[in-house]
């Protein structure tokens, strides 16, 4: 590893990047940042979490000259909840030379983010949905860009997202630095990203996984009314401290939600459809561990770093590869462990073989814990509490009472009917959860293909979904309420029903 003081950055930087607690620069980092600094255009592509914001901040915020006080730099991430993590990070390493960014993102009042543009920001953050109506409203100038990076690129040059990303570019010079970064790269996407550069630095740190190595992954085979049960089963085995459980679609995330809770789970939901503030509010419930579960849709796959998640469930297997890999990279970040466990039906098999095929990482079967063991995975937890309580917990208004009980009771007795009264067992609560209908069966994508042939169809057919939905959209563009707007563009990305999901944004 290299030491960021090798990498000719400015000390403002370097002051920056030292408080921020990083010491040595990650191989993305290391790899990016010279070429960056160089001018060129770069097509970075690293595992998750292994710093790709750094990687492409830095060099971005070298660059700003604090005396332009026009836009500079414009970044773009495919969720809300992103862009706001992407600006928070670069305002870190801006910080020592005092640079401005603003983030705008839907959902958010658009008069504010007007006023907040006209203090200059040098940087903008932003939603492509956002940014384009900023654009037609004309309050945001963006002819002295100079850097323009697409976070999660993939995303971002996929299905209905080009269009948007085209629009913006109509409207930044072509002279400008481009830099794409994301943990995956299918070949057909990789084709356009290269459109957009010019003679890019393919930056690839090469791994023998798309998946990080300190992620153990597994998957259990169920039928699809047997999952919940399952699922509460292996929570109960596992006792995640923090975990993100993924569903298809929007209801499937409030659903999953209710269940949770009546069965004595501390979750909460996030997708789409829910306000901003509800959305912004949730996220960082779950970032303070006030919520031990975060249910979502594929709105919370890509770029979120929420540090202590130590399990991902994949309560529906995702439709594409790439997904799984950003699904499960929200946990085991920045070196740390983590636990991956996917839920198939018998109909999807061929999917979990293509993911498999893709990530270069067999995943282990999960045999469904029983209740018994699921009874034993709860007691374990009422036994570290106890063990803790007795290590560090004022005890003394509890002693007298514990001395008369033991003057009448067997103390293995009472330290059982403690944990007994302490500890939540399994519970069959009856829920209701919507069977979704199984993924469609695969035949084109045959094993020998690997992702490029499949990749290809699957595109074409993508991109003749979005060019209807862009003609549909004409009138969006033109109108002056952007909240309708707004939630439907989130309707795209994640479906509604049991309808397949769209992913897409503002
Ligand atoms: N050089 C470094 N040293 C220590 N920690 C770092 C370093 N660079 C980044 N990190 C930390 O690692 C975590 C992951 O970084 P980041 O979110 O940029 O990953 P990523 O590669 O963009 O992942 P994803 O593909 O999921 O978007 C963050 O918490 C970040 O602060
Ligand atoms: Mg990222």
């Amino acid at each position: 590893m290299t030491n960021f003081s090798e990498l000719n950055i400015s000390e403002s930087t370097l002051r920056s990047v030292k408080r921020m607690g990083f010491e040595e620069a990650t191989p993305i980092q290391e790899g990016t940042i010279k070429f960056a600094l160089e001018g060129r255009d770069i097509l970075g592509q690293a595992q998750t979490g292994t710093g790709k914001t750094a990687a492409f901040g830095i060099p971005l915020i070298e660059k700003i000259d604090p005396k332009n006080p026009n836009i500079q730099a414009l970044v773009i991430a495919p969720t809300r909840e992103l862009a706001i993590q992407v600006s928070e990070e670069l305002y870190k390493i801006g910080y020592d030379k005092r640079v401005k960014l603003l983030s705008v993102y839907g959902g958010q009042e658009i008069g504010r983010q007007i006023r907040a543009l006209k203090n200059r920001p040098q940087i903008i953050v932003g939603t492509p949905g956002r940014i384009i109506d900023h654009i037609n409203r004309r309050t945001l100038k963006l002819e002295d860009v100079q850097t323009l990076v697409l976070d999660e690129a993939d995303e971002m040059l996929n299905m209905g997202f080009i269009d948007d990303i085209n629009s913006i570019l109509e409207n930044v010079p072509s002279n400008r630095q481009t830099l794409l970064f994301s943990a995956t790269m299918p070949p057909a996407i990789r084709k356009i990203a290269e459109t957009f550069m010019q003679e890019p630095e393919i930056v690839k740190i090469k791994a023998k996984e798309l998946t990080v190595d300190n992620i153990e992954q597994f998957f259990v085979k169920a039928q699809e009314r047997e999952k919940f049960d399952i699922l509460c089963r292996v929570i109960n085995v596992h006792q995640p401290e923090l975990a993100i459980i993924f569903g298809r679609t929007k209801r499937r995330v409030d659903e999953l939600t209710q269940a949770l809770n009546l069965r004595g789970y501390n979750a909460e939901g996030i997708h789409g459809d829910l306000s901003q503030a509800k959305r912004i509010s949730v996220l960082r419930q779950f970032k303070e561990n006030q919520i031990d579960i975060l249910v979502a849709t594929d709105v919370a796959a890509r770029g979120l770093d929420i540090s202590g998640v130590t399990h991902v469930y994949n309560f529906d297997i995702p439709q594409d590869p790439e997904s799984y890999v950003h699904r499960i990279g929200r946990t085991g970040r920045a070196g740390k462990s983590g636990i991956a466990i996917t839920f198939v039906t018998p109909r999807e098999m061929s999917y979990l073989r293509i993911v498999e095929e893709t990530t270069k990482k067999r995943m282990t079967p999960l045999k469904p814990p029983t209740t018994s063991e699921a009874l034993v995975g709860q007691q374990q937890q009422s036994v570290e509490n106890l063990v803790e309580l007795v290590q560090s917990a004022e005890l003394s208004d509890y002693r007298l009472l514990a001395e008369e009980l033991l003057e009448s009771y067997n103390a293995v007795d009472l330290i059982a009917a403690a944990l007994k009264s302490v500890t939540r067992e399994p519970d069959a609560t009856p829920v209701t959860i919507t069977e979704e209908r199984p993924l469609p069966m695969r035949r084109e994508r045959g094993s020998h293909q690997g992702r490029s042939g499949g990749g290809r169809n699957d595109r074409n057919r993508r991109n003749d979904r979005g060019g209807n939905r862009d003609r549909g959209r004409g009138g969006d563009r033109n109108r002056t309420s952007s909240s309708s707007s707004d939630r439907n563009r989130d309707r795209r990305r994640e479906g509604s029903g049991s309808r397949r999901p769209r992913r897409r944004e503002d």
